[in-house]
């Protein structure tokens, strides 16, 4: 089988034989090809296709083949993968008109499903609804209000929802750009007419700094420590306008594994109670692939919550 991009397995073997290396008189034991197609940004091939990641695969009889997004899908492949992480809309349609008429291909994932992590509106629901308490914690979501437009009414719309400063201001929409993962902490009440709406306000939630990024990749969990936001009362917050504006604080440099932090803070949060949300969540959000930031709230052994949900992060 010849798959756009890529050396079949049998020019491999052709190769060796005109090297005059020597060929094995009978087949090898049989291993099952695996094609998985790729749609990704150049960016994201960069940090997840390593050459590292692609001999481990390769030597496991998985394949990865570059899909061309301007180009019609039935014309490539045969895939019996594609992992993608694209957001514009028409690749959407492409894929679930392809997933209609291929479902023998396991799509990673389906686009309608990652669409409801766009939002950080709804991406919290499906925790929300949980409601999972048992006997390693709590896990709960920050109490939030969406404003859609108008900041002047910022200030009422908090009240009204009773909601407690200082708020964590949140671009509603998460679309792979830079500018919707700029974040900033209002904890004045006259600030808020400041902010930029369409955002999601958010209760800041001290948690000691630190936060876990859970890892569901299929059945598998990992979880790692990552520097978070301090606590509030640790800010020196003299001479500005109530909001302070900070970029992506808990980003894969920001690694804490390491970190000499009090082991109260740094205990990852208990096993089981990982196992049961991810299952939970994989199950309720319809994905394979993602990733929950979770933090414990400070001085409570046992109440988590989840913060943000991410779809196949690097
Ligand atoms: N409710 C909250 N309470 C305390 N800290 C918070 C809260 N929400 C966010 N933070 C802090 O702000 C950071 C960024 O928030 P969030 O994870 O929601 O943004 P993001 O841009 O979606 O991040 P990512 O890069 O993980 O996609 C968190 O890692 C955490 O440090
Ligand atoms: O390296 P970590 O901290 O795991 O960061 C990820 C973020 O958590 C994700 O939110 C990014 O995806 P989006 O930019 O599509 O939200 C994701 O972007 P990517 O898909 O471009 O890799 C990562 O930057
Ligand atoms: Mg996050
Ligand atoms: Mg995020």
């Amino acid at each position: 089988m010849r798959v756009h991009g890529e050396v079949s397995d049998d020019e491999t073997v052709a190769g060796a034989a005109v090297a005059g290396e020597p060929v094995p008189l009978s087949p090898p034991p049989a291993q099952q090809r695996l094609v998985v197609g790729y749609a990704l940004t150049k960016k994201k091939v960069k940090s997840f296709l390593q050459p590292k990641l692609l001999a481990l695969a390769r030597k496991k009889g998985i394949h990865f083949v570059s899909i061309d997004e301007t180009r019609p899908l039935f014309e490539q492949g045969p895939f019996d993968i594609i992992l993608h992480k694209l957001t514009s809309k028409e690749w959407q349609q492409v894929l679930e008109d392809y997933r209609e008429e291929h479902p023998e291909v396991t799509v990673l994932d389906p686009p309608n499903a990652i669409q409801h992590l766009h939002n950080r509106q709804s991406m919290l629901q499906e925790v929300a609804d949980l409601n999972l308490s048992n006997g390693y914690g709590e896990v709960c979501t920050p109490r939030q209000l969406v404003i859609m437009k108008d900041p002047s009414s910022i200030p009422d719309a908090v009240i009204k929802a009773g909601l407690t400063l200082p708020l964590v201001a949140k671009p509603l929409v998460v679309d792979g750009t830079s500018k919707s993962h700029e974040l900033s902490l209002a904890y004045v009440e006259a600030s808020l007419p400041l902010l930029d709406p369409p955002l999601v306000l958010q209760e800041f939630v001290n948690h000691g700094g630190i936060l876990f990024k859970v890892y569901i990749v299929g059945e598998t969990i990992q979880v790692v420590r990552r520097f978070s936001l301090p606590d509030f009362n640790t800010y020196d917050l003299g001479n500005n306008d109530g909001i302070f504006r900070f970029p992506r604080v808990s980003c894969a440099t920001n690694n804490a594994e390491d970190a000499d932090v009090d082991p109260c803070i740094a205990e990852l949060p208990p096993k089981p109670l990982l196992e049961k949300l991810g299952k939970e969540l994989r199950r309720r959000l319809g994905l394979r692939l993602f990733n929950i930031d979770m933090i414990r709230e400070h001085g409570r052994k046992d109440r988590y919550y989840v913060i943000d949900i991410n779809y196949f992060p690097a």
